[in-house]
C-alpha cells in the first residue's frame, strides 16, 4: 500500500477527521493507529480546552503525533499558522510517512482547516486533501443540529456534515434502528453524496475512509465553489505579493462566527480524587446540567490506585475507567469541561469536594 516510496514527489494525502464534541474522533484515531493498514501516518491534533487531555487519550503507537496550539483551528489565526508551520516541518521529511491525519477540535468548521493546506504555495504543492471524514454521534447529534441558541451563529454540527466525504454514524449501539434511519435521512438532507456508514466504537474498514483521493483542489472547488473563499479571502498563487515558504501573513479571520456562549474551563489538581465521590457528584451535575455541559474529559489521579483513570463524559453519559500506570510520571489530575454557562468557581468547588481528604492522602503517602 506504500506506493509513495516509489513516488517521492507524489503529494501526501491529508485526511481531516472531524465531528462534534464527543462524537468519537479519538476513538477512530486510536482504531486507525492500532490497525495494520500499511500507511505510515503523521497525526496532527487540535483541541479546544486550555489543558491538553486529548494527547493522553491517544494510544501509544509508532506514528508521530503533533499538537497544534491551543485554540480552535478553524478560527484562531495563530492555530492555523501553527498548522502551516507543522506541515512545513513535516514535509521536509516526508520520506518518513505517507499520510497526514488532522483531528480537529469538536467545535471546528473543517472548511477553513482544509483551506489552510492551500494557503501556502509550497505546502499546497506537496499535499493533497484526501477527504473529510465526519463522525456523527447518533445519540446526541439531533439537539446540536437544531440548536436554537445558534440563531446568529454558524452551526458547526451542521457544517461538519455538509462538507464530509464520508460520514460515520457512530454510537449506533445507543440508538434504536428506526431512529438511526430518521437520522440518516436528516443527514442525507444536509449532504446528498457522502456515504453514511453506521459504526460502533468507530470501527470501520479503513479502506473506506483513507485513500479516497476525492479532493484534488479541482474536485474541492466543484463540491463547493466558495469553499476556499469562505474560509479566507485569499488563496496563495504565484502572483501573490507576499513571500511564500514562510507562514503566510494572510491567514485572516474566517467569515464564519462561533457561538461565543460555548466555552471551556480546565482544572488541574495534585491531590488525588475519591473516585466514587467524584463519579456521584458529576453524575448528579450532568443529570441537571447535561444539556449545557456538552463534554467532560480528564486524566485523573485516583486515591489508592497507581493507574491513571480516564474520565469521559458526553452530555449525561459519564464513565471513569482505569488506564495504564503512571510509571515514573508524578500522578496529577487534569480535567476539561466544554459547554454553555460554565461557572468556573462553582465547578472548582464541586471538584475540590471530591478530592481525597488531606488525612487520607497523607496516610496513603506514608503507606507507600
Ligand atoms: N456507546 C458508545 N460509546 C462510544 C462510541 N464511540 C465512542 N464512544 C465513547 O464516547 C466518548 C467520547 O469519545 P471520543 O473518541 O473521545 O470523542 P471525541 O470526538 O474525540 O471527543 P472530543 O475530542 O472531545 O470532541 C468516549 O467515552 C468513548 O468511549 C460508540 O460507538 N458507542
Amino acid at each position: 500500500m506504500n506506493q509513495d516510496h516509489d513516488h517521492p514527489h507524489r503529494p501526501v494525502p491529508v485526511t481531516i477527521l472531524t465531528g462534534f464534541l464527543g462524537a468519537g474522533k479519538t476513538t477512530l484515531l486510536n482504531h486507525i493507529l492500532t490497525e495494520r493498514h500499511g500507511h505510515r501516518i503523521a497525526v496532527i491534533e487540535n483541541e479546544f480546552g486550555e489543558v491538553d487531555v486529548d494527547s493522553d487519550l491517544v494510544l501509544a503507537s509508532e506514528e508521530e503525533i503533533f499538537q497544534v496550539a491551543n485554540g480552535c483551528i478553524c478560527c484562531v489565526v495563530d492555530v492555523r499558522n501553527d498548522l502551516v508551520e507543522i506541515l512545513q516541518k513535516l514535509l521536509e521529511r516526508k520520506d518518513q510517512f505517507d499520510h497526514i491525519l488532522v483531528e480537529t477540535s469538536g467545535l471546528a468548521d473543517p472548511s477553513p482547516v482544509a483551506a489552510t493546506f492551500f494557503m501556502d504555495n509550497e505546502v499546497a504543492k506537496k499535499v493533497v486533501l484526501d477527504g473529510v471524514v465526519t463522525l456523527v454521534d447518533a445519540l446526541h447529534v439531533q439537539p446540536h443540529l437544531d440548536d436554537p441558541a445558534l440563531e446568529d451563529y454558524d452551526n458547526q454540527a451542521v457544517t461538519q456534515i455538509v462538507v464530509a466525504d464520508r460520514i460515520l454514524l457512530n454510537k449506533s449501539d445507543l440508538v434504536p434502528a428506526a431512529q438511526l434511519e430518521e437520522l440518516e435521512s436528516r443527514i442525507r438532507s444536509l449532504n446528498q453524496s457522502a456515504p453514511i456508514l453506521r459504526t460502533v466504537q468507530a470501527q470501520v474498514d479503513l479502506s473506506l475512509i483513507l485513500g479516497l483521493q476525492s479532493f484534488e483542489s479541482d474536485a474541492l472547488s466543484m463540491t463547493d465553489p466558495h469553499f476556499l473563499e469562505d474560509a479566507n479571502d485569499h488563496v496563495c498563487d504565484a502572483n501573490c505579493s507576499h513571500a511564500h515558504g514562510t507562514v503566510p501573513p494572510l491567514v485572516a479571520a474566517p467569515s464564519h462566527s462561533h457561538d461565543p456562549s460555548v466555552a471551556s474551563v480546565s482544572f488541574t489538581f495534585d491531590r488525588p480524587f475519591d473516585a466514587a465521590r467524584l463519579q456521584r457528584s458529576l453524575q448528579d451535575l450532568l443529570a441537571i446540567r447535561g444539556d449545557d455541559i456538552f463534554r467532560v474529559k480528564g486524566i485523573l489521579h485516583v486515591q489508592g490506585d497507581d493507574r491513571r483513570h480516564v474520565l469521559q463524559g458526553v452530555h449525561r453519559i459519564l464513565e471513569l475507567k482505569p488506564s495504564f500506570p503512571w510509571w515514573d510520571e508524578t500522578p496529577a489530575s487534569k480535567l476539561v469541561f466544554i459547554g454553555r454557562h460554565l461557572q468556573h468557581e462553582k465547578l472548582r468547588a464541586r471538584l475540590e469536594a471530591c478530592l481525597a481528604s488531606h488525612t487520607e492522602f497523607n496516610e496513603a503517602l506514608e503507606a507507600a
